[in-house]
């Protein structure tokens, strides 16, 4: 199975914020940015995936990421700003379902910056056996992916115990074996930690290095 995957991101300016006390405002977005690239690039490495599209509205990410080879969708212009992580999601599953309506589609975190193709691949997988199928993220409380196979609504219930919340919503919770860098997303200074410990994509490792080396 082929899969499209929606990879949502935040303005860079707002993104992160729960790694403030790790980095200053100014650096931040172009954590973000790194994280995103990232991600973006080793999914697109991933033996499973057609595609990716990504879903902002912010220019300097969508030109960074369609270099990779990213398609780029601007969020719900009508959307709540309270909803803005799965109204962005949803919106970008409507304009996909017109283009390609029979591919399975994933949503993916774009804070996963030691993703890994291999890991991925097995991930989306198993994920073809079910309707519908989440992983959870590193933390136990949220979700890194969301999948659903054709003919299925995504129905994202991302943002704070989304874990819980895609349980009940009837998706299948995955687990598989050797796919720590799909939930490992970064949110804190200890996921950066972890991230850089599974081995992280060569922008992040770039931009951790002028955060945690003063001076480099
Ligand atoms: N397109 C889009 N993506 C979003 C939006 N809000 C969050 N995201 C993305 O959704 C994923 C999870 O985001 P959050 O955890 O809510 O935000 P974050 O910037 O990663 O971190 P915090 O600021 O610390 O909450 C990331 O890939 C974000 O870039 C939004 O309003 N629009
Ligand atoms: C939005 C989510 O991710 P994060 O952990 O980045 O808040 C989530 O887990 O649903």
């Amino acid at each position: 199975m082929q899969w499209t995957l929606v990879v949502p991101v935040k303005p860079l300016a707002r993104a992160k914020s729960r790694l403030a006390d790790t980095a200053a405002g100014g650096v931040r977005p172009g954590l973000a940015l790194a994280f995103a690239q990232d991600t973006v690039a080793a999914a697109l490495a991933s033996t499973a995936v057609h595609g990716v599209v990504v879903v902002t509205d912010d220019h300097l990410a969508g030109r960074e990421l369609a270099a990779l080879g990213a398609r780029i969708v601007p969020d719900d212009p009508q959307a709540d700003p309270a909803d803005g992580l799965n109204a962005a999601l949803r919106h970008a599953e409507a304009l996909l379902r017109t283009v390609r309506p029979r591919s399975p589609l994933a949503a993916l975190n774009a804070d996963l910056p030691a993703l890994r193709p291999t890991e991925l691949t097995r991930v989306l997988e198993a994920a073809a056996a079910f309707p519908r199928a989440f992983l959870p993220d590193a933390a136990g409380t949220g979700t890194t992916l969301l999948a659903a196979t054709p003919g299925r609504a995504l129905r994202p219930a991302f943002g704070p115990d989304s874990r819980l919340r895609h349980r009940r919503s009837g998706a299948t919770e995955l687990t598989v074996d050797e796919a720590d860098s799909v939930r490992q997303d970064v949110d804190t200074g200890d996921d950066l930690r972890a991230a850089l410990a599974l081995g992280v994509g060569p922008r992040t490792a770039a931009a951790a290095a002028r955060l945690l080396i003063p001076g480099q």
